[in-house]
């Protein structure tokens, strides 16, 4: 029996424990967010203890940044845990990308941009959706803040190994089929639950076909089907992103060689497989109130008598029958760790160039990182967005959970690029749609989603 990536890359990080009991991981790589390190920082000042690995830790804001005029932070809350983190990091000697700066943005944005990820790594932030940096074969998951101050005092996490499933991706996606559609598509078809328990690892020749931005963008919300940890077999596709980023190996080759080792020997390794074929899929959009409840946008609101499914169309103000044609929208977010990557504003402006928005749209580009930005305005995509009637923002997870000033107004229907549809979390009342980037572009420019496979749509 061969090994999979998942255990190649756990085997080399175990430091003690038995196999069946938690067992003692080092961790390469911790990256530190503002809203979930406070008390962890607190804990370390009680005990006296210092940071472990101050070399081996990143810290940036982002959750709780304004988008606009970034430096007066009128919430006093948001203040307190950005001032907090900038004191905390400055007493504990751990690097942090401050607001303004180009490093600065979402930390699952950052982290590959600046080359801190890379493959055979253990990765760990106080965030759900750490399962990105799975896309560079790295083990990367979300941690509590108890967690974190443990990983601050001794560079090391308590994990039970979990099972591994595979998840055979193959065929060739349609043009202006995305990403996002594939692992909506897969949450929508085996729920919101398939992956509790088990590291998931997409493989197959799909991912052939996608950079590494699309990559993220699918282990990005595996969290969304339960899986603490979504993986991909880095190639040479990875290798070529990482190369000359700030902090890659400065011997590369010797890297590159290292991380070749990673793979999975054979699918029949995985406990579990499901196989996945893209080469039909058609885009996906949500309309309810869990990232399953979800369809193609050729069909029609499902019945069900299931009560879950009233309650998120009494929320949504929707009912079973309409097109997904038919849904209005009022507004558009496209940002965040699952799509505010350059390739994702390059898709986006893609479809509004030459366009103007819906004059019943409010529309918001939200870039995942300052670099992202300065990136994007030298491509010149800031004016075709700002042409089109669109504002373009500054970076921060912003508008994807109501934390900071941007939120979506109540009763409002957003076309988003973000992961979570849940009551409430783009702002009270606020009715989320989750869309590929293209998807949501198109929706700015009708007012209503439509299918951008058909030419005449664009
Ligand atoms: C605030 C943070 C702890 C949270 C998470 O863990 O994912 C947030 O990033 C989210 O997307 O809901
Ligand atoms: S962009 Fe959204 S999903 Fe990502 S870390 Fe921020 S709040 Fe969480």
């Amino acid at each position: 029996m061969g090994k999979t990536l998942f255990d190649k890359v756990w085997e080399k990080h175990v430091i003690t424990g038995q196999a069946g009991e938690p067992q003692l991981i080092y961790v390469d790589l911790h990256l530190v967010h503002e809203v979930t390190s406070p008390q962890a920082f607190e804990g370390l000042r009680e005990n006296q203890r210092q940071v472990r690995r101050p070399e081996r830790t990143f810290a940036t804001m982002d959750h709780n940044v304004p988008t606009k005029d970034i430096f007066n932070i009128k919430d006093q809350i948001s203040k307190k845990q950005i001032e907090t983190l900038e004191k905390n990091c400055q007493e504990f000697g751990i690097r942090l990308a401050k607001m303004g700066t180009a490093d600065q943005g979402i930390v699952h944005v950052i982290g590959p941009q600046l080359g801190l990820t890379q493959p055979g790594q253990v990765i760990v932030c106080g965030d759900s959706h750490t399962a990105t940096h799975g896309a560079f074969g790295s083990i990367a998951f979300g941690i509590g803040t108890s967690e974190v101050e443990h990983v601050l005092a001794t560079q090391t996490i308590w994990q039970m190994k979990p099972k591994t499933m595979g998840i055979h991706l193959h065929g060739q996606l349609q043009p202006g089929v995305a990403a996002k559609d594939i692992i909506m598509a897969l949450i929508a078809q085996h729920g919101v639950n398939f992956g509790v328990g088990y590291a998931v690892e997409f493989y197959g020749d799909t991912l052939q076909q996608l950079s590494m931005e699309n990559r993220m963008t699918i282990c990005n919300m595996a969290i969304e089907g339960g899986a603490k940890m979504g993986m991909m077999k880095p190639d040479q596709t990875t290798f070529d992103y990482l190369k000359d980023r700030k902090y890659t190996p400065r011997n590369f080759a010797a890297a590159v060689d290292y991380w070749k080792q990673f793979y999975t020997d054979d699918p029949s390794d995985y406990d579990q497989i499901i196989d996945f074929d893209v080469s039909q899929l058609a885009p996906y959009i949500s309309w309810g109130t869990n990232p399953a409840m979800a369809i193609p946008i050729t069909a029609t609101l499902p019945k069900s008598s299931d009560k879950n499914f009233e309650r998120a169309y009494h929320y949504m103000d929707l009912k079973p029958g309409i097109k997904a044609t038919e849904i209005p929208i009022q507004w558009i977010f496209i940002g965040s760790c699952t799509n505010g990557r350059l390739e994702d504003i390059k898709e986006a402006a893609k479809v509004i160039k030459g366009h103007h928005i819906s004059p019943h749209v409010t529309a918001w580009i939200v870039p995942g990182s300052r670099t992202v930005k300065n990136e994007a305005e030298k491509l010149g995509l800031d004016k075709i967005f700002k042409d089109a009637g669109c504002e373009w923002r500054d970076p921060g997870c912003s508008a994807c959970l109501a934390m900071n000033p941007d939120k979506i107004p109540a009763g409002i229907h957003c076309a988003s690029t973000t992961n979570r549809n849940f009551e409430g979390r783009q702002g009270k009342d606020a009715r989320t749609h989750l869309a590929s980037p293209a998807m949501v572009a198109a929706a700015a420019i009708y007012g209503h989603f439509v299918d951008i496979r058909q030419k005449e749509a664009i």
